[in-house]
């Protein structure tokens, strides 16, 4: 019977490699510092976007940024709090259709590659934002 690897025997075996999948979502990000890079590319993909610049060219992006790391790190079980606003209060008035919902998100995943996360931590994420459209899409 093979025994399955374990934290202990990967401890008695320092050199052997460990499986990245195995490491937590949140680490597979880079922790926070890895999520504030990440956001960083992901506002300047939304500003460069013809489709979503509309809405962040006026507004506070710094204030966004700090808040979707936030959100993230709290999606992602990471050691953070979300103070920002509920989805619908923030997004309300915005007219958000469905196509710049999957504009933004085609945004993050092109920023997501840039960083080399996972595909199995970015679908994660994904997984969890997606369900959001019904607080966020506002316009048929
Ligand atoms: C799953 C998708 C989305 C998530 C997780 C998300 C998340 C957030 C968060 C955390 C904030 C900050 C809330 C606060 O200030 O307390 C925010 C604000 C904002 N979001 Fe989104 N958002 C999403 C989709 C979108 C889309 C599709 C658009 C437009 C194309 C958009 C445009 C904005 C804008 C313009 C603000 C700033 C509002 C303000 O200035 O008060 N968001 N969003």
């Amino acid at each position: 019977q093979n025994a399955m690897p374990s934290a202990a025997n990967a401890d008695a075996y320092p050199s052997a490699p460990r499986d990245p999948a195995l490491k937590p979502v949140f680490d597979q990000f880079g922790g926070k510092p890895g999520l504030i890079a990440l956001m960083n590319d992901f506002m300047d993909n939304l500003v460069a976007d013809p489709v979503t610049r509309p809405y962040f060219e006026n507004a506070d992006r710094n204030h966004i940024k700090a808040e979707l790391v936030d959100q993230f790190c709290v999606i992602l079980d990471g050691p953070c709090t979300y103070t920002g606003k509920d989805m619908a209060s923030a997004h309300r008035g915005m007219d958000v259709d469905r196509a710049a919902f999957n504009a933004l998100v085609q945004d993050l995943q092109t920023a997501m590659n840039k960083h080399d996360i996972p595909f199995r931590a970015q679908n994660k994420l994904l997984a969890k934002l997606a369900p959001m459209h019904r607080q966020i899409v506002t316009k048929p």
